[in-house]
């Protein structure tokens, strides 16, 4: 059900439109006011999908109103209703955020019509907003023990800056999370992190998958193609596995952080990028170094913020909040009701041996939703939770 709200100070206008309105859609919810701070007022309170708003009004004018309400809520749609006399001031109204305009005396066909694109547009812009809000749960980050703290406020002070940063901690322990809330909390939120895992690709292909190559660089190149560094042009790049990355790699991926320019494989034209470069690795890089499988300039170019993510054995204060949040988001994604865990059974798994890894948790915490009983017990721990 759409809620409307009319401002127009002409009381024949007013019933008029709400009349078209009602005889269209009889399910339209329509709230009127005769002035731009009776509108004001309304919209403090009430939660509209829509606002048709009158420009020439006594008290406050429907400038003022479109400006004070695009400022507190910028993606609500409003439709200027426009006299004879300020048309110029109408298309200036589409300048400053309105959607649209209608002129006086309202045609039937434009009137319905431009509401009905303007209630898409608005349920459209919800829905992304919460696809969105979605995202960012997956993403969230549990954890109040000191440790986590100090990740959050560290995350909170790089993220802003364009510093390179380096990720390190065991398998599991939320390194690729804390990649993506620096990215997400920089400037450079609005264009794409990319991932590329570098332990996962052939050391043969991994330069043609960073910098990309032309068409017949190598036997398989059927078609020129740009590589993550380019994808990210603007963003963030995340280097995972960084300690698995082939000397050769190691020494473009230098020169491009250097440089921020790239070649593809098989050109030598230069190609400028703006990457900011995110790594982590569970490997121990200083030991790399000395065995002469990672370069020590890449390592400084690299490690200008270090971050050292503990294993979840070194803060098992975070257990019993983790366990919580597993238990939530897996009864969601598979649709049942949420189960509940004796505080008797969350002792045992808080003083259970972890290897550190939170997949593991979260595997855990998956089969006591399927096999446990509605309350978590200790038996079901015991049973279920299969010691590694
Ligand atoms: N603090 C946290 N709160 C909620 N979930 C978390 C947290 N840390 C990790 N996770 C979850 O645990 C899983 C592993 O985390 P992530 O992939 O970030 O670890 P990683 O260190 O990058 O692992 P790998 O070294 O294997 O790449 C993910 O599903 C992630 O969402």
């Amino acid at each position: 059900m759409s809620k409307l709200l009319i401002v127009e100070d002409e009381e024949a206008i007013r019933r008029v439109l709400v009349k078209i309105l009602k005889e269209d859609d009889s399910k339209y919810q329509i709230e009127v006011a005769s002035n731009g701070v009776e509108a004001i007022e309304l919209i403090k309170n009430q939660d509209f999908d829509l606002i048709l708003c009158d420009i020439k009004m006594p008290k406050m004018d429907g400038i003022e109103v479109l400006e004070k309400t695009k400022a507190e809520h910028p993606e609500l749609p409003i439709v200027m209703i426009s006299g004879h006399g300020d048309l110029e001031t109408a298309v200036e109204t589409m300048r400053k955020g309105a959607f649209d305009y209608i002129s006086k005396p309202p045609d039937l066909n434009r009137l319905l019509q431009t509401v009905k694109i303007a209630l898409d547009h608005n349920k459209l812009a919800t829905e992304n907003k919460s696809l969105k809000r979605k995202v960012s749960k997956k993403y969230e980050m549990i954890g109040e023990s000191d440790a986590m703290k100090g990740i959050k406020s560290m995350i909170d002070k790089v993220a802003p800056t364009d510093a390179r940063v380096l990720i390190t901690g065991e398998n599991g322990t939320g390194k690729e999370l804390v990649a993506h809330w620096i990215h997400q909390k920089s400037e450079r939120s609005k264009s794409p992190m990319v991932e590329v895992n570098c332990a996962a690709i052939p050391s043969e292909l991994i330069e043609s998958e960073l910098f990309g190559h032309l068409k017949g660089a190598f036997t398989s190149a059927n078609k020129s193609r740009a590589g993550k560094f380019e994808a990210a042009n603007g963003g963030t790049l995340f280097l995972d596995e960084v300690g698995d990355m082939s000397l050769s790699a190691q020494a473009k991926v230098l020169r491009a952080l250097q440089e921020n320019k790239i070649q593809r494989v098989g050109s030598d034209k230069d190609i400028k990028v703006d990457v900011r470069v995110i790594a982590a690795t569970n490997k121990d890089l200083k030991q790399e170094i000395k065995e002469k499988k990672f370069r020590e300039d890449l390592y400084h170019r690299l490690a200008v913020i270090m971050i050292p993510v503990p294993s979840l054995n070194e803060r098992p204060e975070d257990i019993p909040s983790l366990v919580a949040h597993f238990l939530k988001t897996i009864a969601n994604e598979q649709g049942v009701t949420p189960k509940t865990i004796e505080s008797k059974a969350l002792e045992v798994l808080k003083e259970y041996q972890w290897t550190g890894n939170i997949r593991e948790l979260r595997n855990v915490i998956e089969r006591l939703i399927i096999l446990g009983g509605d309350t978590i017990t200790v038996k079901d721990v015991e049973q279920f939770s299969q010691k590694s």
